[in-house]
């Protein structure tokens, strides 16, 4: 019923004007799945390689698509990503680039939802998901590769942890933009926006501090729930390897420091999240800090784990983070970045559904979270490739996809 009929591939803008890659799959019964890869600015060592738009489209069409069309059906995602595996033939799709290949592993499963007319989530998860949602860690203050001239932490987070609803939880962090707006206007701060649609201001981190808790407290108070502030440090960015320290412009920690640092900041703020604290390689750091702090913040590995179950597998053995961010185009399928929420699932971390930061409109993200029950989506507050999967979550939890 859910045989693939045709795969097109064209490439289409990104958020930052990049080209990226977009796939249609049709099924032999009429069911029809869209979607788009999006792409890294801090991309990890580890992650799945993303090859330029025109030749990951050349490569998927030689190599994937014959191997969907007439042999596979989109209703199998097992099959589906199967088949992109052994087009590639590498473990890190170096062929058909991860771009080509998750665009169309997030096609199909869209086709296959719309051959069974059920939601992308219930497709993916079953039917009794659906009930819980994510909190939405939301991007409000940024810097790092997202924004130069602005903080040295890439992203400052609202965490709307008491929200009573994921609508409430969404209102609450576009509120907290809007306040950091006004506060930052207070200051007479000048303030574009990065990447993914954060206030990037040229204040240094400790001031972003400042401006972030007390705009956090402030929409609390209005709200009447908890909202607590998260990190995305994005170390690896920060940290020369051949010195072995972390810089903050004129600022150097040693990696121990680095460590110290993270747990320093944890206890002053209160902090509900904290994503790569050290550097992609730093099992032993990451460890370290987990034992100090990770009774009580949720310790985050992104460029850590690139959503690899291999390098999570690791993380569990050395006690690395209690929680892994999921980005499907780290790994290239949906499948593996299912394995991969399942993995830490069973042995007790968090998984972060996520966002990169280019984007489309594309909302599988929105889709998976649900799916997978993740106690977490990081998916940005504003802007229009960012609400379209915030939007979503909404409609999803209101039944209306
Ligand atoms: O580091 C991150 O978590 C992401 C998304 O916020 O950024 P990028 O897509 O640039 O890797
Ligand atoms: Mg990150």
């Amino acid at each position: 019923m859910t045989l693939i009929r045709s795969v097109s591939l064209r490439r289409i803008l990104d958020s930052r004007g990049n080209p990226t890659v977009e796939a249609d799959v049709l099924t032999e019964s009429g069911g029809f799945g869209r979607a788009a890869a999006p792409s890294g600015a801090s991309t990890g060592e580890y992650e799945a390689i993303e090859l330029p738009t025109g030749e990951a489209i050349a490569a998927a069409r030689q190599h994937a698509v014959p191997r969907l069309v007439g042999e596979v059906h989109a209703g199998n995602q097992r099959d589906v990503d199967a088949a992109l595996h052994g087009s590639d033939g590498t473990d890190d799709f170096s062929i058909i680039g991860a771009n080509s290949a998750v665009a169309i592993s997030m096609a199909a499963a869209k086709a296959g939802a719309d051959v069974l007319g059920a939601p992308l989530f219930q497709h993916l998860g079953g039917t009794f998901r659906g009930d819980s949602f994510p909190v939405p860690l939301g991007n409000v203050v940024g810097g790092g590769e997202h924004a130069k001239e602005a903080t040295h932490i890439q992203e400052f987070l609202a965490a709307p942890i008491g929200a009573p609803s994921v609508s409430e939880a969404v209102f609450a962090n576009a509120a907290v933009h809007e306040r950091i707006g006004e506060l930052l206007d207070e200051r007479g701060v000048p303030a574009g926006k990065g990447d993914e649609g954060a206030w990037a201001p040229a204040v240094d981190d400790a001031t972003a501090f400042e401006i972030v808790a007390q705009a956090t407290e402030d929409v609390a108070d209005d709200v009447g729930f908890d909202i607590g502030v998260g990190l995305d440090v994005a170390a690896s960015e920060l940290y020369d390897p051949e010195d072995e320290v972390y810089r903050y412009g004129d600022v150097e920690r040693t990696p121990a420091e680095q460590v110290d640092y993270m747990a320093d900041l944890v206890d002053e703020y209160d902090l509900a999240y904290v994503e790569d604290p050290v550097e992609e390689n730093d099992f032993d750091g990451f460890a370290d800090l987990t034992e100090r702090v990770g009774d009580r913040t949720v310790l985050c590995g992104d460029d850590l784990f690139v959503t690899n179950v291999e390098r999570l597998q690791r993380g569990i053995d050395e006690g690395a983070g209690n929680a892994i961010l999921v980005k499907p185009n780290q790994i290239g399928t949906l499948s593996d970045a299912v394995d991969a929420v399942e993995l830490a699932t069973r042995n007790g971390l968090d998984a972060v559904v996520s966002h990169r930061s280019g984007e489309t409109e594309d909302a599988t993200i929105a889709h998976l979270a649900v799916a997978t029950n993740a106690p977490f989506i990081k998916t940005g507050t504003v802007g229009g490739e960012r609400t379209a999967k915030l939007n979503e979550l909404i409609r999803i939890a209101e039944d209306a996809v």
